[in-house]
């Protein structure tokens, strides 16, 4: 028998937002009159493609419970990890009586809330025939400089450095496995890095430089212009 292949959503949001040096996680800030995660999340469910969406959340997380999204009927809440990684295997981990191996998993950081539907399906309509997976990317605009300490030690060729960006997608099985068996290595800073440490080739999908990811004080007025952009 043969069954339809499922999407789903992990969004890693148990970050406490170091860089950001706020009064709270930057997930819970204010962004255009709703929270970080609130417009992320919304996007994710009007792309209307996922089965559900696990959100990976701090078990002492008083923000969350406090979000009517936190109740929405697609989505499910995992609880978070000490590193991001930890965060998107648990989420894997609240779903695995529902999906097969074989279903495609998209991980978008929760601070990532100008993502549109239209790169969703993007990623989604590139990479569904492919083995392994990707993410979307960004070629960088600038040179780049190879550095120790202030010195630079050479200029790198720009054709083979892409940013990465999420969401990342990949098969549910493949996925669960390379984060299991990478677990501590704080080498994996993405989803794409765990499959790679496999011997494995994600590809890359050129995505749009509006998704950002809010990470420093100023990011937030710049995700705000963004938003008033699309
Ligand atoms: N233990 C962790 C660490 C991070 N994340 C999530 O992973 C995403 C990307 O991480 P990053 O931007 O590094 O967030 P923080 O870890 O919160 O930021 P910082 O490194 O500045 O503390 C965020 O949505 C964050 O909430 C997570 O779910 N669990
Ligand atoms: C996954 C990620 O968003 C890809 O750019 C990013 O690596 C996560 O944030 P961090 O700053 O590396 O923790």
């Amino acid at each position: 028998m043969t069954h339809s292949i499922k999407f789903w959503a992990i969004v890693p949001a148990a970050g406490v937002g170091k860089r950001m040096q706020a009064d709270r996680p930057k997930q819970y800030l204010d962004l255009a009159g709703k929270t970080v995660i609130e417009h992320t999340l919304l996007r994710l469910l009007q792309a209307d493609v996922f089965a559900a969406i696990a959100v990976a959340v701090s078990e002492e997380d008083p923000y969350w419970p406090e979000l009517a999204v936190s109740q929405h009927q697609n989505i499910i809440t995992a609880p978070g990890g000490k590193e991001r990684a930890d965060s998107v295997l648990s989420g894997l981990k609240t779903i695995r009586e529902q999906a097969s191996d074989d279903d495609w998993v998209l991980v978008h950081d929760a601070a990532r809330p100008c993502i549109t539907a239209s790169d969703i399906h993007l990623l989604i309509d590139t990479l569904a025939g492919d083995d392994v997976g990707g993410i979307l990317a960004l070629a960088s605009p600038d040179t780049l400089k190879q550095v120790q300490g202030n010195d630079i030690t050479g200029t790198l060729d720009r054709s083979h450095i892409w940013r990465a960006l999420t969401p990342q997608m990949f098969r549910y099985g493949m996925l669960k496995t390379a984060l299991e068996q990478s677990q501590g290595n704080p080498a994996i800073t993405d989803d794409a890095s765990a499959l790679e440490l496999q011997g494995l080739r994600p590809k890359i999908v050129e995505g749009r430089p509006d998704n950002i990811k809010i990470t420093r004080p100023e990011d937030l007025a710049l995700a705000q212009f963004y938003m008033e952009q699309q």
